[in-house]
């Protein structure tokens, strides 16, 4: 065979173990928002046996090694039916690392390990043609690809031949309301003004309008499966809509900390927690709870009202005081009925109260619900409120474990500071609002060119840090050079339309302290800035 046929077989397998790939990721997060049944298990593994059999011919070990060891532990639940704590986490790791290998680029470094992206078409259907291919363009630069329909005929056989990640339509799309009737006979909804939910699942929709949308038309853009409804094409929304829906990396499943004196009670609850993919942590003497908290380090807790030694509100009050746990959601499961005792108890610092026997529905609805507010809460917390990155504080925290990460693992990790050019040109000549465009702009794009696995933060005003485990120096300048050309090519501003550029410095980890690394990739953008701005720079630098 000569080299370019065999090269051509080999991107042939390389493309089908990432569709693979991606389906058994899919399929795993719907698992989260459900029970683990038998048939769930069987399809997880029947994908999986998929991806093994692509990865073999394709000849990749890392994939090989992930589909096995899944393959294997999958086996191993399928007997009794539902994960142990130990077995979920083995299986959540495994798919963290596949949606790593499977997101924008592979680092390994390694060219039989480097993965085609095929990621699905948006179809966009505009009246407007000009702002279409604006839009498209610069999705492109985030790696979206869009193909653009002019007549509702082209659009149509499209859908048929192929969905597509998303659709986006003007709901006037050729004619009044047209775009809301098309988008109807595909989604399988009939009335679209009804409360009739369409069959098969949804292609997700973005629907435009040129002019203010009535709250009628809103409604049944929802009904047909809209994510979201614009009056406006500025692209950093749209591409903001589009990216949850290319996030393949699996939710991390909730940490339960179970607290009860009766052994029975605690594995009752142990069972339907596992069962829906939570991972828990018992502990059935309340003097051990200390420990456990340190160990574990549990979401939330589950706690028994009557234990001997000492009782749950107790407990509550003094894990309430370390400022490490003062935002943990407590619920009290108990036989409690008397109901001024329960709100006493809720009072002393717990968040909800059930009382025993618990319908395990209810016990998971509540610790669905109230886990989702803790989380959210905790990412306000360490979020900056400007571009959604991590604040100052949190981009240091995330330095530090992911150093020790590195150092226990014996990993590589390189440390990226981003600074923008000439910001202060930018606010003086266009206003404020246009330079904190352009700070959202490059949040996005970062977020969007980086993998998930990475963590970005907005050090300062107009500056950047990013950690990237698990990366050569060689790699991570190459692709900050491809963001800081990408970039390059952005507009800003909506009708402004401003480009603007960063430099960027970039430190490898060689068992320095994150203040020396700090210092290091800072050194390293000083030099960018002085060479020229627009540029990316190394330290240790290149021979
Ligand atoms: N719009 C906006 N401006 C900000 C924000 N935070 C900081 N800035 C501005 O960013 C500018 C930073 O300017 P300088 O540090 O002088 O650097 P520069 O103009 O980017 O020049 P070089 O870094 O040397 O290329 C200052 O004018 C700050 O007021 C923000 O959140 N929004």
């Amino acid at each position: 065979m000569d080299i370019s046929k065999s090269e051509k077989l080999k991107q042939h397998f390389s493309t089908r173990v990432t569709h693979q790939a991606r389906h058994l990721l899919d399929l795993w997060r719907c698992l989260h928002d459900d029970q683990w049944q038998h048939e769930r298990i069987l399809d997880l593994l029947q994908a999986n046996e998929k991806l093994l059999r692509f990865a073999q011919r394709f000849d990749s070990p890392k994939y090989i090694q992930i589909a096995t060891q899944f393959q294997s532990t999958l086996a191993g639940i399928e007997n009794n039916n539902h994960p142990s704590s130990e077995q979920l986490k083995t299986l959540n790791d495994l798919m963290l690392q596949l949606s790593q290998g499977v997101l924008r680029r592979n680092d390994q470094g390694n060219q039989a390990e480097k993965m085609i992206v095929v990621k699905k078409p948006i179809y966009m259907a505009l009246n407007d043609s000009d702002n279409a291919i604006q839009l498209a363009q610069q999705m492109e630069y985030f790696g979206l690809r869009a193909e653009l329909f002019s007549n509702q005929d082209d659009l149509n056989h499209a859908i048929g031949k192929r969905h597509p990640l998303a659709i986006i339509i003007d709901i006037d799309f050729q004619e009044i309301d047209n775009g809301l009737t098309i988008i109807a006979q595909h989604q399988g909804v009939k009335e679209a003004g009804s409360m009739k939910t369409a069959v098969n699942p949804m292609i997700p929709v973005l629907f435009y309008s040129s002019h203010c949308m009535t709250l009628k038309q809103k409604l049944q853009c929802l009904r047909l499966g809209g994510i979201s409804s614009f009056e406006s094409l500025a692209p950093q929304a749209i591409i903001t809509q589009l990216e949850s829906l290319v996030n393949l990396v699996p939710e991390q499943p909730f940490r339960i900390l179970i607290v009860d004196d009766s052994k029975s009670q605690a594995l009752f609850a142990e069972k339907a927690l596992n069962a829906a993919g939570m991972i828990t942590e018992k502990v059935t003497d309340p003097m051990e709870v200390w420990n456990v908290l340190e160990s574990f380090q549990p979401e939330m807790i589950l706690m028994d009202m009557y234990m001997p030694g000492c009782n749950g509100v107790e407990l509550a009050k003094v894990i309430r005081q370390d400022k490490h746990y003062i935002n943990i959601p407590i619920i009290y499961l108990s036989g409690e009925e008397d109901k001024e005792r329960q709100l006493a108890a809720m009072a002393e610092g717990g968040e909800d109260f059930l009382t025993k026997p618990v319908d395990p529905r209810h016990l998971l609805s509540t610790i669905r619900t109230r886990g989702a507010r803790a989380r959210e809460l905790s990412q306000l917390i360490a979020r900056d409120s400007l571009t959604g990155l991590y604040n100052h504080t949190h981009i240091l925290k995330a330095l530090d474990e992911q150093l020790k990460v590195a150092q226990r693992n014996n990993t590589s990790l390189c440390f990226v500071m981003v600074d923008i050019d000439h910001f202060k040109q930018v606010n003086d000549n266009h206003g404020h609002p246009i330079g904190d465009d352009v700070i959202k702009n490059l949040a996005l794009f970062l977020s969007q060119r980086l993998r998930k696995t990475d963590f970005i933060g907005r050090y300062g005003g107009e500056e950047f840090a990013i950690v990237l485990p698990n990366v050569s120096l060689e790699d991570a300048e190459s692709i900050m050079n491809e963001i800081r050309n990408n970039f390059s090519h952005l507009l800003h501003g909506g009708l402004a339309a401003i480009s603007s550029t960063f430099s960027c410095g970039i430190a490898l980890h060689r068992g320095q302290s994150s203040n020396e690394l700090i210092e290091l990739a800072d050194q390293a953008m000083y030099l960018a800035k002085r060479d020229g701005r627009n540029c990316v720079k190394v330290c240790p630098a290149k021979d």
